[in-house]
This record gives C-alpha cells, structure tokens and sequence, in this order.
C-alpha cells in the first residue's frame, strides 16, 4: 500500500502537484490519468526517490520514504518517463548494473531475466547498446531491468508508450498477474481504452490537483452510457464554452 498525505511540489513560482492525499491499495491496477503537466509524472518521480517533494509524506508498506529510502527504493520498480538512459550500455549491461544494485541471487536473475527476454523477443539484441535500439526497444529494455529484480511495487510511467501491440499485451498481462498476487501496480497513460481495460482504480489529475480518485466501475456506473475517455473528457477536459472548442465545432459545421 502506498500512501500520499498532503504533497506538494513547487518549481519556483510553478505548483507542479499541490496537496495530493491519495491511498493506493495493493492487490489492484492503480491508474493515474490527466493532461499533459497535469503532476503524473511529478507524483511518480517523488515516489521513487527522483525528485524531492516540498512538502507532505509518502509511505510504501507503512515504511516513511523520508526516512527509509533505500528500504523503500528496494521494493520498487520503476520505468520513468522516458527510456533514453544508460544509452552507451548494452542491454545486458544496463540489467547487470540493477541487478547488481538491487543484490539479485544471480541464479534467480538469470532464470528471470531469460523469461523477460524471451517473452519481449530481446534475445538478439542483448549484446547491443541502447543507442541503437528503437524507441521502443528501449522502453522494453528499460521494464526488462525495472522488473529484473521482482520487485514488490511497479511504478510505470507511460508504460506502453512506443510498444509493439504484443509487447503491450504482455505487459498488461504481467501488471494483471502482479496484482492479482496481491502486489502493487501503479501505472500513468494517456490511453483511456487502456485505463478502462486495466486500472480498477483511477486518479484524475489536473493542473496538479487531485480531480477523482476512486474506483473505474464506480465511475463508469454514473454515466452508464458513456465510456472512460468520454467521461474523463467532461471531467478533465476543456469547458464546453471554451473558445477554440467552439471554433473547432465551428469549423466541423462548415466542412
Ligand atoms: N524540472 C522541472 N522544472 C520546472 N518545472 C517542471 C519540472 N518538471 C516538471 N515541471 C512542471 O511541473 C508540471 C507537472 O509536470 P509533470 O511532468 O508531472 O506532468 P505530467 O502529468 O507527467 O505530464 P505529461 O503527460 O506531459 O508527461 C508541468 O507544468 C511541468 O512544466
């Protein structure tokens, strides 16, 4: 279980994430949805130790990050926003250096790292450094080490982002299956078809503030008609008297 009480994050004068007080159970798919700048990748990257809040607490398993972190760090996962790290290292460079700080039993890792190889088809490119790979060949490389060392709590930001849709499907597998043992699985995406096929719970947020946090079927079921992207659009989007929005209907009108 992981807990927020009261974060906030200030860059200068700019409130990236203000006040956000959220519980995320174990044992479900946690989605965090909203516009770009909304705070999703801000509230990640305070979780995993990447940036410091300026103010408020976060707890993993009841362990304060503030005074845990290396503890804390251990039991996460993490894919941050973008895979463009560690370029100059081949893959199996790069999940040497994570199993290496994560202290995995070399015996488990390599049983491990071979079902995640073979199951995002990476067998040949393992001996290749990450410059050369594709855009998403580096994002499968980048969750390959993040779940290299099995750890407890997954944080993905923009998991699928520039996925194969069968290296998509399996990741979505493996969150379900994560989950379903009772672990923790928090991911952000912009893909609402995604995040209605996958959280079972949601937060929406806007401009840094926490806008819905609760359960995906709770919120399907108060407009029964309507699906996820229909209702987050109405709830995060633009004002229906927004200006460019009545220009673009405008201009539909005229087609
Ligand atoms: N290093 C930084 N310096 C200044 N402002 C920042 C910095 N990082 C993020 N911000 C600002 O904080 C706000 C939240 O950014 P964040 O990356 O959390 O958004 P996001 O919801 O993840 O967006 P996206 O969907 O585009 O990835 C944005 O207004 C962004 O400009």
């Amino acid at each position: 279980m992981i807990r927020f009480q009261h974060l906030s994050k200030h860059y200068g004068d700019k409130v990236a994430l203000a006040d956000l007080s959220l519980t995320i159970p174990s044992g479900e798919i946690f989605g965090f949805l909203g516009h770009n700048g909304a705070g999703k990748s801000t509230t990640l990257k305070s979780l995993v130790s990447v940036i410091a809040p300026t103010s408020g607490t976060i707890s993993v398993d009841d362990l304060d990050l503030a005074g845990n972190r290396l503890a804390v760090k251990r039991k996460i996962g993490y894919v941050p926003d973008s895979p463009d790290l560690f370029l100059e290292l081949t893959a199996g460079d790069y999940w040497d250096l994570l199993a290496s700080a994560y202290e995995v039993d070399p015996t488990a890792r390599a049983q491990r790292q071979d079902e995640l190889v073979r199951l995002f088809n990476m067998q040949d490119s393992i001996s290749t450094p990450m410059a050369d790979f594709s855009h998403g060949m580096r994002q499968k490389a980048i969750i390959i080490g993040a779940l290299l060392p099995d750890p407890d709590v997954w944080i993905l930001d923009e998991p699928m982002t520039g996925l194969d849709p069968q290296a998509a499907y399996d990741l979505k597998l493996l969150m379900r299956r994560h989950a379903d043992e009772g672990k923790t699985v928090v991911f952000s995406t912009h893909v609402l078809a995604t995040a209605q096929e996958l959280c079972d719970e949601l937060a929406i947020l806007k401009s840094g503030k926490l806008i819905y946090n609760g359960r995906v079927d709770q919120l399907l079921a108060t407009m029964p008609d309507e699906n996820l992207e229909s209702i987050y659009l109405k709830l995060a989007g633009r004002p229906e008297n927004d200006e460019v929005w009545r220009e673009l209907e405008g201009a539909d009108q005229h087609e």
